[in-house]
């Protein structure tokens, strides 16, 4: 056990313990911020932003947040100069001053929106969620519609599998180009400045967080599952808020 940082988390953790060295790789959806029935449909608790911000000032800019999201959505939810990965690891900004990394992923084809959107029209209850490099289709509103969702994408990336892996989401499929995951994600970002040499702690919700949980525990870390360690997006922010807390009038944290 390295220290009170690596005591289970709530109920009663009182903060951070020695923060100095460690990083926080954060999950957005179903983690940071409640599950919602749309994409845009989600609720941001205001101080969020300013939580987050606080964070990362005390981990000398050791926080990301590694989502699912194109980085344009987190930058809209989260507007605060914080480490982000968006599109499960297929864009990076490590440096929230600077423009994300190149990589050299393939984008979808346009052919394969036009067919996905086609595929709408007749599920009209269903959304197409556009990225950087791939496409989500969304079913929540149309579970009946969901193993057909997977049906066609899966025959799409079944035209370039060198190129394209089909990820299975919540309420959702998404066509994601190979060879980025959230635990790519988590290895660029622990390889460099101010990550690197620092102790990970992934937190996430989903299937897709798991790959970053396994990379955060080889850079010698830890992955919490959120339902485990929190039971809900709000005890994590409540505990997110106790770890920013400035230290009480004894030096200790509240
Ligand atoms: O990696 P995350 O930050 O957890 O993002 C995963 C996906 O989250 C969003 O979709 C999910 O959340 C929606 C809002 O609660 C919900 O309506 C949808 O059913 C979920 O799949 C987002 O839209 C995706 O782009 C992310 O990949």
């Amino acid at each position: 056990m390295a220290g009170p940082f690596f005591l289970p988390p709530p109920p009663g953790v009182p903060g951070l313990g020695p923060i100095g060295r460690a990083a926080l790789l954060l999950d957005f959806d179903g983690t940071l911020v409640e599950i919602a029935a749309r994409p845009d449909a989600i609720r941001v608790p205001p101080e969020l932003p300013g939580l987050l911000r606080r964070l990362a000032e005390e981990l000398s800019g050791a926080l990301a947040v590694v989502s699912g999201r194109p980085l344009r959505d987190l930058d809209h939810f989260l507007p605060v100069p914080i480490a982000m990965a968006g599109d499960h690891g297929a864009t990076l900004r490590p440096d929230p001053y600077q423009p994300p990394i190149g990589n050299g992923l393939p984008h979808a084809p346009a052919a394969w929106r036009a067919r996905a959107a086609e595929w709408l029209r007749r599920h009209p209850a269903a959304l197409i969620e556009d990225k950087e490099h791939g496409f989500v289709i969304h079913y929540r509103q149309a579970p009946e519609a969901g193993p057909e969702a997977e049906a066609l994408l899966a025959s799409l990336v079944a035209e370039d599998p060198a190129g394209f892996t089909l990820l299975e989401a919540r309420m959702a499929w998404e066509v994601r180009p190979r060879g980025a995951s959230k635990g790519t994600a988590v290895n660029a970002l622990m390889s460099r400045p101010p990550f690197a040499g620092r102790v990970p702690v992934f937190i996430g919700d989903d299937v897709t967080d798991e790959e970053g949980m396994e990379v955060a525990r080889r850079f010698g870390g830890q992955g919490w599952r959120l339902q485990d360690a929190f039971g809900s997006p709000a005890a994590l922010r409540d505990w997110l808020a106790l770890a920013a807390a400035p230290p009480g009038p004894s030096g200790t944290s509240p």
